[in-house]
């Protein structure tokens, strides 16, 4: 059966419908990564987004759990060139195409990514939708219209756990109290697997409850939606910051840095991919990292700003467009990076902060 894509700004490309039958909206973005097809699908980040694969053929290894970074998919829909439902590689437990339609999730193959991308590129993100060929598209563009747009939407509400869960770590390493704002299954294995305990609170819970669960540190984890909606976590993290240390990714560095008083603003396109280079301003490092964004931290790399919680240096840069990626604050156990040590999926070069992130816990919890 024939479907099309539909952009908000009336540009359309015809394709074939896979995975489940229907039509949805979202914001069409792209991921540049040639694997890693189903954890980007099972990454909250990916809420109320159609994802464009940018990579020619989608599905050769299948899906199995072990690549589930939460227990759902949480991207809208799949747009590729190609794809294929084998279920025969090693470790292949389905098919992709096969898992899309079981979960009710609509694709369309056989689209120009390249055409498509390069518009993206071009015009921005944008609003769009997968449509079944019989849908007037006078109706899919109601549909688009009535979409959101993703500038000021809190969708950390729509993702966060329901009830505070633990997750005990294999030793006796720090506890780490984490605010669920769409946290990914490769992060807990990160912490766990190194001895932390990561105890996991929906993003709504008040300051003074997490810090009556006394952790030795808090971490502020990746999510969808616009920074700029979540002030009520952002007043949290400024109390939270007085007592104790805090670290984040993503979403939880973009989190941090408005704490700062910094600003974050809509990327064109975002970063999306397993090959952006990042550069750490202190030591001259260069990490090939994963990355999942579309908002960005506003500021000029290498600088050293008075914050309400002291001086913060912009540590971490985007070698690709020269866009913030990290910040350390420098008279509060604090730091973050805009792009995913927990490579899930990507490359591993920033896997060792996991190992950073544990050592200041630790240090905290011994001072305690
Ligand atoms: N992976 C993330 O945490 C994404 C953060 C935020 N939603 C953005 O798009 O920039």
């Amino acid at each position: 059966m024939s479907s099309f894509v539909l952009l908000e700004d009336g540009t359309r490309f015809d394709g074939e419908a896979v995975g489940a039958e229907g039509s949805v909206t979202g914001e069409v973005v792209f991921t540049t990564g040639m694997s890693g097809y189903q954890e980007s699908m099972t990454d909250p980040s990916f809420a109320r987004q159609l994802i464009t694969f940018t990579t020619a053929h989608v599905g050769n290894y299948g899906v199995s759990e072990q690549a589930m970074e939460s227990d759902r998919i949480h991207a809208a829909g799949a747009i590729m060139r190609a794809a294929v439902d084998y279920d025969d590689a090693p470790g292949a437990e389905q098919g992709w195409l096969s898992w899309l339609k079981a979960n009710g999730i609509p694709g369309i193959a056989g689209v120009d990514t390249r055409a498509l991308v390069r518009h993206i590129r071009e015009a921005g993100s944008m609003r769009g939708g997968i449509f079944s060929a019989d849908v007037p598209v006078s109706e899919a563009r109601e549909r688009i219209a009535a979409e959101p747009s993703m500038v000021g939407r809190d969708l950390a509400r729509e993702v966060t756990i329901a009830a505070p869960t633990v997750f005990a770590g294999e030793g006796d390493g720090p506890r780490i109290v984490a605010l669920d704002t769409g946290i990914k299954r490769s992060i807990i294995r990160n912490f766990t697997s190194r001895g932390a305990t990561l105890e996991i609170y929906p993003c709504t819970t008040p300051a003074e409850e997490l810090l009556a669960a006394d952790p030795d540190g808090f971490f502020l984890v990746p999510g969808p939606g616009d920074p700029a909606a979540l002030d009520y976590i952002v007043e949290n993290i400024r109390t939270l910051l007085t007592t104790k240390p805090v670290f984040g990714i993503c979403l939880g560095h973009q989190l941090l840095s408005r704490a700062a008083g910094l600003e974050t603003f809509k990327l064109p396109f975002g970063h999306r991919g397993a090959n952006h280079p990042v550069k750490d301003l202190r030591t001259g490092r260069i990490a090939i990292t994963s990355q999942n964004h579309g908002f960005a931290v506003a500021g000029k790399p290498g600088e050293v700003i008075e914050s309400e919680l002291g001086a913060a240096q912009l540590t971490h840069v985007n070698l690709y467009d020269n866009t913030i990626e990290g910040i350390r604050l420098l008279d509060v156990p604090a730091g973050c990076v805009q792009y995913h040590p927990e490579a899930g999926p990507g490359p591993n070069d920033s896997l060792g902060l996991f190992d950073e992130f544990i050592a200041l816990f630790e240090k905290a919890g011994n001072a305690s």
